[in-house]
């Protein structure tokens, strides 16, 4: 498969790859630039590659409070994606805090810190070629923010679960809340422990007439935020 670049992109890229000035003529082909780059400078092949994924994937990052649905909804959307031939990586908070973020708790430090890690590792998988979902309570503006901003231009997506925090607690999968209104867990996002609200989030997921509409309708509504926003076309 090749592709050929808008002008300004292949510009753009050419000023980091040091392509010289024959090579930028537009036409060429990323498989022809593909190749050159890498004989011509390897090193910079990288960016070359990130920048010009960048235009395409999205980081879906989905905050909000323990059991308001993030990693259900984070499933029901990578599975739609695959389905129209995306691919896409889950990074859930809870999950990652098994193993790449077992160092962290939960003060407000430990919780930046967690962020910014995921923010990283999205980066690496856009870089990779993957969609990536990001699921974590995320709880303050200022990470939300930092990890917007160590991202491409526009490729992160924030999305908002607004759901009442008396459904998420009447709903207690894990038993957390009770312990956490029994004063049993400290600093528990929701009960003793601040969720400042996005002033600026790509998409908002609300109930609709007092019901959660289900996944897949959610998983729709974020998909179709991304196909207006053109980051599924097929190149
Ligand atoms: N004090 C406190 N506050 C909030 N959440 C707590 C706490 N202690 C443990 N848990 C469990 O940790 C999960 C949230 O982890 P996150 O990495 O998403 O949190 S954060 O983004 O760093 O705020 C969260 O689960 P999910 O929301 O389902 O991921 C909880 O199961
Ligand atoms: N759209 C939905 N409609 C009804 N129940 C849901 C919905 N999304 C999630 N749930 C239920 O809510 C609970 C918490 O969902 P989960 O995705 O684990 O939340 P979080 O990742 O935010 O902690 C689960 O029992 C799940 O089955």
């Amino acid at each position: 498969m090749s592709w050929t670049l808008p002008r300004e992109r292949l510009e753009e890229a050419s000023e980091h790859t040091g392509l010289s000035h024959h090579t930028k003529a537009s036409g060429l082909t990323l498989s022809q630039l593909t190749l050159h780059t890498q004989e011509e400078n390897h090193k910079n092949f990288n960016f070359f590659h990130y920048s010009l994924q960048s235009m395409h994937l999205p980081n879906a990052f989905f905050n909000s409070f323990l059991e308001s649905g993030k990693s259900t909804l984070a499933c029901s959307l990578s599975r739609e994606l695959h389905s129209k031939g995306k691919l896409s990586y889950i990074l859930d908070g809870d999950n990652l805090r098994h193993g790449l973020n077992k160092d962290l708790g939960f003060k407000a430090e430990d919780r930046t810190e967690n962020i910014r890690r995921v923010g990283e590792v999205a980066k690496l998988f856009a870089d990779a070629g993957l969609i990536c979902i990001a699921s974590l309570i995320s709880p303050y503006r200022k990470d939300r923010d930092a990890c917007r901003a160590m991202l491409p231009e526009a490729s992160f997506i924030e999305v908002f679960m607004n759901m009442p925090l008396e459904l998420c607690e009447s709903r207690d999968a894990k038993g957390l809340y009770k312990l956490a209104r029994a004063g049993k867990i400290k600093g528990f996002t929701g009960i003793d422990d601040p969720y400042e609200r996005p002033l600026n989030c790509e998409i908002e997921i609300e109930q609709k007439d007092g019901v959660c509409p289900k996944p897949a309708a959610l998983a729709g509504q974020v998909v179709s935020y991304l196909e207006e926003k053109g980051f599924l076309q097929v190149e």
